[in-house]
């Protein structure tokens, strides 16, 4: 059965960061495809200067059409908001099961919060989680350390954030490179971030 991870996020833009730590999953770990899950709503964080989710998701597909391990997905358009991930999971499994097994991708920052996520015992039950790390400055909660359902990829960091994307290229300052190239002849067409 193909082993899929999810990486989950609003990729407000995609940049360089979600795209480097993708393939390398897909490319140096035992997983198959990486899925770019498209959130409408994260529960914990505010809406504001949201792109609409077609756009988020077209830039998605844009940054992935030349990675054929790397794919966008939708499914939390339908979904209600906010969108939890056991939720989303759900859904995937009941649509996607027969050929697929899921497994989660996040960093280690988020992995430090996620003891907060709706129903995070039946995620850890039920799904891998492969963890990237980050400077987080963090410590990893004592019961997820040694956890064997957690495996840590050596993947690179990558100090990159939406947020600095927005913000600098709002300022007027050159972003370019942190995009990849698809990404901003479509930001910069559309106006996005102005
Ligand atoms: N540079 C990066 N390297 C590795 N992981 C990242 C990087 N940037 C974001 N992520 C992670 O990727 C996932 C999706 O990213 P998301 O778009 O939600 O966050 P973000 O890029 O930090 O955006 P924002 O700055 O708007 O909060 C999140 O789990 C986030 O922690
Ligand atoms: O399910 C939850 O309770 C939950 C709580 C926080 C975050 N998440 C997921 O994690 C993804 C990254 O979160 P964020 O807030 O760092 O962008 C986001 O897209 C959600 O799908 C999920």
């Amino acid at each position: 059965m193909k082993k899929t991870g999810l990486f989950f996020g609003t990729f407000n833009p995609i940049h360089i960061g979600h795209l480097i730590i993708a393939n390398h999953m897909a490319e140096f770990s035992d997983l198959d495809h990486v899925w770019f899950v498209v959130t409408p709503k994260s529960p914990f964080k505010a809406k504001q200067t949201l792109l609409g989710d077609h756009h988020r998701y077209q830039m998605v597909l844009e940054a992935t059409q030349e990675y054929p391990k790397l794919e966008p997905c939708d499914i939390e358009f339908k979904l209600p908001q906010p969108n939890y991930t056991i939720d989303t999971l759900t859904h995937l499994q009941e649509r996607y099961g027969d050929s697929r097994q899921f497994a989660l991708i996040m960093g280690e920052d988020n992995l430090n919060g996620f003891h907060k996520w709706k129903n995070y015992e039946a995620i850890l039950e039920y799904y891998q989680l492969y963890v990237y790390p980050r400077i987080s400055g963090q410590k990893i909660a004592e019961a997820l350390k040694d956890h064997p359902k957690i495996h840590r990829v050596a993947a690179p960091v990558m100090e990159i954030s939406s947020t600095f994307i927005r913000r600098e290229h709002k300022a007027g300052k050159n972003i370019r490179p942190l995009l990849p190239e698809s990404v901003w002849r479509y930001m910069d067409e559309m106006n996005f971030y102005r």
